[in-house]
């Protein structure tokens, strides 16, 4: 089932996205609706390779759709969307960089001025954990502080919605489940900006613990096959009957 609200936050459209590999044209996405509201923390899971990566790069602007529309604030959306941030799996740190070079980047390209950048830089890498740290070179840190860094440089430009793709899945189980408890935090400190967050994920337990909604996507050409409210009291409990019923649901759509 896929809900419609009256007045999206952010809503595609029937959106259609196709690739042209060796000669042959091959569908990505197709038919794909989706509304996010304001405040909502939705998870993306689907199979592997189904689209979910071109969908948030369709979602932020960086790639068009062949067909269908993004809407964004009822506003038809046709450049990159300077009011989302973006974490990467990769974590896309430029290794001549230090962590304030890096998290500086999204300011800088903004023409935002120094002391302005100054004042933020030094804000995200505090709320990110990472004081101290800001001489230091990405080959120089853990996989964790690398997604800090990713962390701070996305939430630095002050972005409405934040869209991460798979952001823990190189990173080891212990640092996994203190990046998703700060990320959380995050989300709900009045001091940030984004109040909206988009993830990808191919973890189901992950996208149980950590959304308000979990929206299944079909095999390639992916569409929605359901959207699944989770309702679990936060902090979510991984011992909650209504956990498994729900992995179970997931799952069984996936596979
Ligand atoms: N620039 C491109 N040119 C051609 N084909 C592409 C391009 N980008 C993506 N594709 C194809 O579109 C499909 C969806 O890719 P995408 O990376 O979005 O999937 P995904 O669900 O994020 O994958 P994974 O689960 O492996 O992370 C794949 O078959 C991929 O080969």
């Amino acid at each position: 089932m896929v809900s419609m609200d009256k007045n999206p936050f952010l809503r595609l459209v029937d959106v259609e996205r196709v690739f042209s590999e060796q000669g042959r044209i091959n569908p990505a996405i197709r038919g794909l609706s989706l509304d996010v509201s304001e405040g909502e923390f939705v998870s993306l899971v689907g199979p592997s390779g189904c689209g979910k990566s071109t969908l948030l790069r369709i979602l932020q602007g960086l790639i068009a759709p062949t067909s269908g529309k993004v809407l964004y604030r009822d506003t038809l959306q046709t450049g990159v969307n300077p009011d989302m941030g973006m974490v990467f799996q990769g974590f896309a740190l430029y290794p001549w960089l230090n962590v304030w070079e890096n998290v500086s980047l999204g300011l800088v390209a903004r023409g935002v001025d120094t002391r302005t950048i100054r004042k933020k830089v030094a804000f995200y890498i505090d709320k990110v954990g990472l004081e101290g740290y800001e001489e230091a070179y990405p080959r120089e840190l853990s996989g964790g502080m690398k997604q800090r860094v990713g962390l701070a440089r996305a939430l630095c430009i002050e972005p409405a919605i934040l869209l991460m793709d798979e952001p823990f899945s190189n990173l080891d189980a212990l640092t996994t489940l203190t990046l998703r408890d700060e990320v959380l935090m995050l989300w709900k400190d009045p001091e940030m900006s984004v109040r909206t967050i988009v993830m990808v994920t191919h973890i189901i337990e992950e996208a149980i613990l950590m959304s308000d909604r979990v929206v299944v996507l079909a095999r390639r050409p992916t569409h929605v096959v359901e959207e699944i409210p989770v309702d679990l009291p936060r902090p979510r409990d991984r011992r909650d009957p209504e956990f498994d019923r729900l992995s179970d649901r997931i799952f069984s759509l996936i596979s």
